[in-house]
């Protein structure tokens, strides 16, 4: 099953400057695992937002739930996620 996720990364004003560069390195390291095992088939950074597009390849429902729910920045991003389904005129 294939979802697009949409999400806005939006931190609290009180974080420190190196709170902010730990949630960072932890989510790169998380996000690579994902690419790496093939669940996370792409990111792509919103131009001019701090905010991002990902698809995602997983079995089920509560596997993504599990996956996005995972990200260290989890409580700090607003997700939307779309259902994906094959495109008539695909041709791949
Ligand atoms: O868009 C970001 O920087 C936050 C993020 C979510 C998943 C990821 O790899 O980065």
């Amino acid at each position: 099953m294939l979802f697009l996720a949409r999400m806005d990364v939006s931190f609290p004003a009180h974080l420190t400057a190196e709170q902010v560069a730990d949630f960072q390195v932890r989510e790169k390291a998380y996000s690579a695992q994902l690419q790496e095992s093939g669940k996370m088939q792409g990111i792509w950074r919103i131009v001019g937002e701090y905010a991002n597009h990902s698809i995602y390849d997983v079995e089920s429902n509560d596997e993504l739930h599990e996956i996005l729910s995972g990200f260290p920045m989890y409580a700090h991003m607003k997700i939307k996620v779309t259902p994906l389904a094959k495109h008539p005129n695909s041709i791949r």
